[in-house]
């Protein structure tokens, strides 16, 4: 069997984060020296930093929070595709590739994606791709870029309309060294009561034996 590989970013304090929000922070707050015993850490983050999960809670006010977010959508098999070559990913790209049975589709959109600058200009999801990519049994959507929607974008009209089509998100995967193709995923949020998203370690696993490019 292959080797799980990591997709997640490494949350390092310089990590990059949306702009204007709360830097990366991990210091040692109480130092073997202090305690006696051992090393004690603390983390301080926008839960929208590095690879994470967006709760509908993060644009709705009603909607679901992290803790209420079930946790088989981010554990199965998932496909990966190349859509690198579009500046944007609605019906008219997505009906290039085999979707039937997808349940979960990551999307290779930034190619030169960098952990610790934030993209100036980002590939993102147009609306109407939330109904095509449910007809097709799609309930979890990752990208390797910081929102599905574009940065300036206020209404998120993707966000919106994927979780409207039992679609979840998955944002900040690093997937530069992943080939399209069938794999396991596991990328679980944090068990947050209330929050609008959470960090993931998120991992593949190819599977083998199947066909990694039936364009
Ligand atoms: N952290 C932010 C601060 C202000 C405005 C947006 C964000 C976001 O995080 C949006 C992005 N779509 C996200 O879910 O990660
Ligand atoms: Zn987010
Ligand atoms: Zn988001």
């Amino acid at each position: 069997m292959k080797k799980w590989i990591d997709i997640s970013q490494a949350l390092t304090n310089d990590i990059a984060v949306w702009p204007g929000d709360t830097p990366f922070s991990y210091v040692v707050n109480w130092p073997m020296e202090q305690s006696g015993s051992v090393n004690v850490g603390k983390i301080t983050m926008s839960t929208h930093t590095g690879t994470h999960v967006d709760a509908p809670f993060h644009f709705d006010n009603n909607g679901k929070k992290v803790l209420d977010l079930d946790i088989n959508v981010y554990i199965g098999k998932a496909r990966v595709i190349d859509v690198s070559m579009f500046e944007q990913v609605g019906i008219k790209e997505l009906e290039n590739y085999q979707l039937g049975g997808v349940s979960r589709l990551l999307l290779k959109l930034s190619p030169n994606a960098s952990d610790s600058e934030f993209p100036r200009y980002i590939p993102y999801i147009e609306e109407a791709a939330a109904s095509y990519l449910c007809a097709k049994g799609v309930q979890l959507i990752g990208v390797d870029v910081p929102s599905v929607d574009p940065v300036e974008s206020k209404e998120l009209v993707a966000h919106h309309a994927l979780f409207a089509h039992g679609i979840h998100i998955l944002e900040n995967l690093v997937l530069h060294h992943v080939k399209e193709g069938e794999y396991e995923l596991i990328a679980l949020p944090l068990a947050l009561q209330d929050a609008d998203g959470s960090p993931v370690r998120a991992v593949l696993r190819e599977i083998e034996g199947e066909k990694s490019d039936d364009r």
